[in-house]
């Protein structure tokens, strides 16, 4: 079986959160940081080999000074990210160890990934080269102008809203990456890349759970997710809580 490096984007600047206190990753849901809580379900995994968290340089010495330690005893690499998104996730696959031949990547903005979705999607990143959890949009879309007039209604057939863990084979996100400057468009993933150099990537079902922090509203929603999703069973051989849910989530985003 191979080996996954998972990558942690962690060095955004938390803009549309608007806290210029601390940066939306370093808030804490029902009391652990969400970039913990990010990490923790990827610990102890027998097909992850290595983890690496990408912060930005104005972090490292808050970082130092509150969670050098949780680092350290969860095995995380720490390193240094970019500008962009994708310049951070560039700046973490020059750090993968040899060992590792897939590579997955996980917004450290997304405190509640489930178990069962890291393992649908890792199992599909082996058959397919590239695979990504999903959800089929279920609101009717509109187009709108500057002026809030709507344009057009757009179908949603086929349309999804995608999340992360996101899990390539290594070389495929490589070349991905290497081909970035040949992009015109605003790059918001890496299954952008890799969908750009004509590889096809395949979408399981995500979770309604697996939010990502943006605003602040969000966090208000970490905290209700909290307290409805399982806590952790003991000896359960890994720190994360939601193994039992693979089975609401069913095998692929049409079920
Ligand atoms: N240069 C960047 C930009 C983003 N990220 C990370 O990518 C994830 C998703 O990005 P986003 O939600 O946009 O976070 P921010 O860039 O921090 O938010 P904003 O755009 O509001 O500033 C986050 O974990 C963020 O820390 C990163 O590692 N490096
Ligand atoms: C990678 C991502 O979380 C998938 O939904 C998303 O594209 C990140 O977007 P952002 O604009 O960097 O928040």
């Amino acid at each position: 079986m191979g080996s996954f490096a998972v990558i942690f984007p962690a060095a955004g600047r938390s803009r549309r959160f608007g806290d210029a206190s601390r940066k939306k990753i370093f808030h804490e849901v029902d009391g652990r940081a969400v970039w913990l809580r990010a990490v923790e379900p990827f610990v102890n995994r027998e097909d992850v080999g290595q983890l690496i968290l990408a912060i930005a340089p104005e972090d490292f010495e808050l970082f130092d000074r509150r969670y050098k330690a949780n680092a350290a005893f969860l095995g995380v690499t720490v390193v240094e990210g970019g500008a962009e998104r994708f310049d951070t996730v560039a700046a973490c696959l020059d750090r993968v160890d040899p060992g590792c031949d897939h590579v997955a990547v996980h917004d450290a903005a997304r405190p509640f990934p489930a178990a069962g979705l890291i393992d649908l999607v890792f199992e599909a990143a082996r058959e397919h080269g590239a695979a990504l959890p999903g959800l089929a949009v279920s609101d009717t879309l509109k187009r709108a102008g500057p002026d809030g007039l709507v344009v057009e209604t757009v179908p949603r057939e086929g349309l999804y809203a995608v999340q992360t863990p996101q899990a390539f084979r290594l070389d495929l996100l490589r070349r991905a990456h290497e081909n970035r400057p040949n992009l015109t468009a605003p790059v918001t993933d890496d299954a952008q890349l890799v969908e750009a150099i004509g590889h096809p990537c395949r979408i399981v079902a995500g979770s309604p759970y697996n939010i990502k922090i943006t605003t602040k509203d969000d966090l208000r929603m970490a905290e209700a997710i909290s307290r409805v999703l399982p806590r952790p069973r003991s000896g359960s051989g890994t720190a994360h809580p939601f193994a039992d849910e693979r089975a609401a989530w069913g095998e692929g985003p049409d079920s």
